[in-house]
């Protein structure tokens, strides 16, 4: 039974959720006719890079989320960000875009200097977030969760950021029940996801090492962000 507050919530967080997103003359690249690995390297970078612009306002419409200190604000947003994409991403592949979107975001990734034993576990990871079938409220939810995890490396006041989270995982939790009704254990498949995605985010550490060891470069707000 989620009360009035939580609907509240839950209904600006995902309006948010999806108002923010990466503008479609950005997305439309994706199509352009270039597919070498470079070609393919600059333009998920310039989706990186959109989607961390995306990011950051979604993240101001965060109830509560304005009212950390500002530089716990800035921790939650590096510690985040990585894991926040790979959900957003996921979403593109489990929404099938209608304008093929998918299959050359697909194309673009395994061909962009990415080694195999990374792209296994992403792939895999596409693959169990589609199988999902997460509802829209619950995909704004869960990336609201991942983006207030307390133990981020130089988060000072973890309590706070607690609190916050804690109080989205209650209504994720409610929503989760009366959305899957007939999987008491959704709920848990989704936070399943979450450690999922920390696995992901070690992996993407090192896919920047070898990147930069072939000397790719990133944007500034990308080296801002991953301190690269
Ligand atoms: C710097 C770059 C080479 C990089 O490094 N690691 C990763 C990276 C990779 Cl390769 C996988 C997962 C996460 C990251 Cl950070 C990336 C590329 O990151 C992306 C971030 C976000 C999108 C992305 C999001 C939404 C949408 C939508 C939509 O919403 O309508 C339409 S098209 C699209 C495209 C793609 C790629």
């Amino acid at each position: 039974e989620i009360t009035k507050e939580q609907q509240a919530l839950m209904k600006i967080i995902t309006d948010a959720y999806n108002r923010h997103q990466i503008p479609q003359d950005v997305a439309k690249k994706l199509l352009q006719d270039q597919y070498s690995a470079e070609e393919n390297f600059l333009l998920l970078t310039e989706m990186a890079t959109s989607q961390v612009q995306v990011l950051v306002e979604f993240t101001k419409n965060i109830p509560g989320f304005l009212s950390l200190d500002r530089e716990d604000q800035i921790a939650l947003l590096k510690g985040s960000a990585v894991e926040a994409m790979f959900l957003r991403s996921a979403q593109v592949f489990s929404r099938k875009m209608p304008s093929g979107h998918t299959e050359v975001l697909e194309e673009r990734i395994r061909k962009s200097g990415i080694s195999e034993e990374f792209i296994t576990p992403m792939f895999n990871f596409y693959k169990s977030i589609g199988e999902l079938h997460m509802v829209q409220e619950e995909q704004a939810l869960l990336t609201t969760v991942t983006i207030l995890t307390p133990d981020r490396p130089y988060v000072k006041d973890q309590q706070a950021v607690e609190r916050l989270q804690e109080t989205m995982l209650d209504v994720l939790r409610k929503l989760c029940v009366l959305q899957h009704p007939q999987e008491p254990q959704y709920f848990a498949r989704l936070l399943g996801r979450l450690t999922e995605l920390r696995t992901l985010s070690h992996y993407h550490t090192e896919m920047l090492a070898s990147w930069r060891m072939n000397d790719h470069k990133f944007t500034p707000l990308l080296c801002e962000i991953w301190d690269v």
